[in-house]
């Protein structure tokens, strides 16, 4: 579903990605971890069609990623909120079906789908709130909401747990591991190793290069860590000498 060759990428001379080769289908729930710089929301942003490679290629569904959008759902690291403006839950969510508006409104339907989406997880009882009125937790569900109602095949998130607190992280990933397993794919951008470990299938460790784990179990995650990475620790995962296939 997602197929990167040879991608490279820089935003001046230097290269910030090198080489990048990865192979990702939607049953997977793939975290994207690496130092601060090592370029996760750079590779984010190309396979979103946001920044165009300086070479290689990326396919999603066999296609460039700015020919298949709508298949893609999107959960930024920031979403400005003004707050002058009372915009509430549903009409956020419903912002996922803005392609589908006519005649420059939503239909019934949109409406249906943006309360289903609410309901997937798990705040349609906050659907009239004004969204400035939600906790952080609550408000990124209600993102993750706007991406689905799109109908999205994938989700992309940067950073979706950041200035959330535990439980309400663990909540969030507890929801991100549903949704995959009912057959929507995940990729994530992640500074929590931990959870990115706990809850992904795979872990690329982005730093200028990539480095694809497969995580069967966490134990048996933790425990190559252990022995191929002796300088591993929570924070910044140094996996030069990585024994794992460079790709
Ligand atoms: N728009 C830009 N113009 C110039 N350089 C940029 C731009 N965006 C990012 N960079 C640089 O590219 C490199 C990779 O940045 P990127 O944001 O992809 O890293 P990251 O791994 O997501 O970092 P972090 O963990 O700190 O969020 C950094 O050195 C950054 O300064």
């Amino acid at each position: 579903m997602i197929e990167i060759k040879n991608l490279s990428y820089g935003y001046d001379q230097s290269l910030v990605l090198d080489g990048i080769n990865l192979s990702y289908d939607e049953k997977e729930f793939l975290a994207i971890i690496g130092p601060n710089g090592g370029g996760k929301s750079t590779l984010l942003k190309l396979m979103l069609g946001i920044l165009t490679p300086k070479s290689g290629e990326i396919l999603l569904f066999g296609k460039s990623p700015k020919d298949v959008c709508k298949f893609i759902g999107y959960v930024p690291q920031f979403i400005p909120i003004n707050k002058a403006f009372p915009i509430s839950v549903l009409e956020v969510v419903m912002m996922g079906r803005i392609d589908k508006k006519r005649f420059g409104f939503y239909s019934k339907n949109d409406k249906k789908e943006a309360l289903k989406a609410l309901e997937i997880v798990g705040i349609s009882h906050l659907a009239n709130r004004r969204i400035i009125m939600l906790s952080g937790g609550q408000r990124q569900r209600a993102y993750i909401a706007r991406a689905l109602c799109s109908d999205a095949k994938v989700l992309f998130l940067d950073e979706p747990t950041a200035s959330i607190d535990t439980r309400g992280q663990i909540e969030i990933y507890e929801l991100l591991s549903r949704l995959n397993k009912s057959g929507i794919g995940i990729v994530l951008v992640s500074h929590d190793i931990n959870m990115a470990i706990h809850y992904a299938t795979k872990v690329a460790y982005v730093a200028r290069n990539l480095v694809m784990h497969d995580i069967d179990t966490k134990d048996n995650f933790l425990k190559h860590l252990k022995q191929e990475h002796s300088h591993f620790c929570d924070v910044e995962l140094i996996l030069k000498e990585c024994s794992c296939k460079k790709s």
